[in-house]
C-alpha cells in the first residue's frame, strides 16, 4: 500500500495531502497540529497513576451507558477473535462519570480534540469526489454536532508478565466503529496498520504526532472511498515489556439519528457492533 503520510498541519497543501493519505491507507498523521502536547503528557501521567490505584474499582462500566472503567477482565474481544485484548480502559463522555480530580484536563482535551476533528471532517468532506459526496445525507461535520456519543477512551496496556495467553495481543486487529479517530502518539510504540497485501506496517508515531484514522461508519457513508483499515497494537518484548503503554483515542460518533447509508442509521450500526464486541446486550 501507499505509505501513511506525515503531514504538516500548517502547510498550504495539508488538507490535500492528508485526505489523500486517508483515502489510500485509512490513516494520516499530523505534525504541528493545535493539540497541546503538555496537556496530553499530563493526562498520560495522571491516568497511569489512576490505573495503578484502587479508585477505578468505584467506576465499573455500565452496559447501559458505556461510561466508566472496563477492567482487563471485561475488555473487548476484537471482532472475529476469541482472546480478549490485554488492556483496560476508561470511557469518558461529557455527561458521564469521571474521577473529579481528572475531569478538568480530560474535558479540556476533549474540547480541543473535538474542535480539530470537526475541521478535519470538513477537509475530508471537501476532498470527497462529487459522485460520492452527493450520497452524504448531511455534511460530515454536521453529523457530529451536539453528538452525545463522541467518546474519549483512556487506554492502559499493563506490563506483560509472561502468563498472557498465547496469541493474545495488546489490541488484536480491528477496524474502529466510528466516523474518524484522533489519537495522539502513545508513550510507547506498538501501533501497526495492515497493508493491502496483508503485511503489517508501523504507524509513524513519534511523541507529539497526531494519528488520525477512518472508522467503519465513514467507510460506510463514503461507499469505501475512505477505507477503515485494520490496525492492532503488538506486544513488546525485552525491557519494554515491563512498561505500561497509555493511549488516548477520541472516537468521533455521529448523532444516533444520522443516516449513514441506505442500510444503516448510526444508532443501528453502533448497536450491532457493540453486541459483536461483547460489551452490550
Ligand atoms: O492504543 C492505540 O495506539 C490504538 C488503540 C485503538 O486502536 C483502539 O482503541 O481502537
Ligand atoms: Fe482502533
Amino acid at each position: 500500500m501507499e505509505q501513511v503520510q506525515v503531514v504538516d498541519y500548517r502547510a498550504d497543501d495539508a488538507a490535500d495531502r492528508f485526505t489523500r493519505s486517508l483515502h489510500e491507507t485509512g490513516f494520516g498523521v499530523l505534525v504541528n497540529h493545535p493539540i497541546q502536547q503538555g496537556l496530553v503528557e499530563k493526562i498520560y501521567a495522571d491516568w497511569l497513576a489512576f490505573f495503578d490505584g484502587d479508585e477505578k474499582q468505584r467506576y465499573a462500566f455500565s452496559k447501559e451507558t458505556q461510561d466508566g472503567w472496563f477492567s482487563t477482565a471485561v475488555s473487548e474481544t476484537a471482532k472475529g477473535h476469541t482472546q480478549k485484548d490485554l488492556k483496560e480502559y476508561f470511557h469518558i463522555y461529557p455527561w458521564g462519570r469521571i474521577p473529579p480530580a481528572l475531569k478538568a484536563d480530560a474535558m479540556a482535551y476533549y474540547e480541543q480534540a473535538n474542535a480539530l476533528a470537526g475541521e478535519l471532517l470538513s477537509w475530508v468532506e471537501r476532498h470527497t469526489p462529487a459522485e460520492i459526496s452527493r450520497h452524504y445525507s448531511e455534511p460530515l461535520s454536521h453529523m457530529i454536532e451536539d453528538s452525545r456519543l463522541t467518546l474519549l477512551r483512556v487506554l492502559r496496556y499493563p506490563p506483560l508478565n509472561g502468563t498472557e495467553p498465547p496469541d493474545s495481543l495488546r489490541a488484536a486487529a480491528h477496524g474502529d466503529i466510528n466516523l474518524l479517530t484522533i489519537l495522539p502518539a502513545a508513550n510507547e510504540p506498538g501501533l501497526q496498520v495492515q497493508a493491502r497485501d496483508g503485511s503489517w506496517l508501523d504507524v509513524p508515531g513519534d511523541f507529539g504526532m497526531l494519528i488520525v484514522n477512518i472508522g467503519d461508519m465513514l467507510q460506510e457513508a463514503s461507499r469505501g472511498h475512505y477505507p477503515s483499515t485494520q490496525h492492532r497494537v503488538v506486544n513488546p518484548s525485552g525491557e519494554a515489556a515491563t512498561k505500561s503503554r497509555v493511549s488516548l483515542p477520541l472516537f468521533l460518533h455521529p448523532r444516533p439519528d444520522v443516516v449513514l447509508s441506505e442500510r444503516y442509521t448510526s444508532h443501528e450500526y453502533l448497536t450491532e457492533r457493540l453486541r459483536e464486541l461483547g460489551v452490550k446486550t
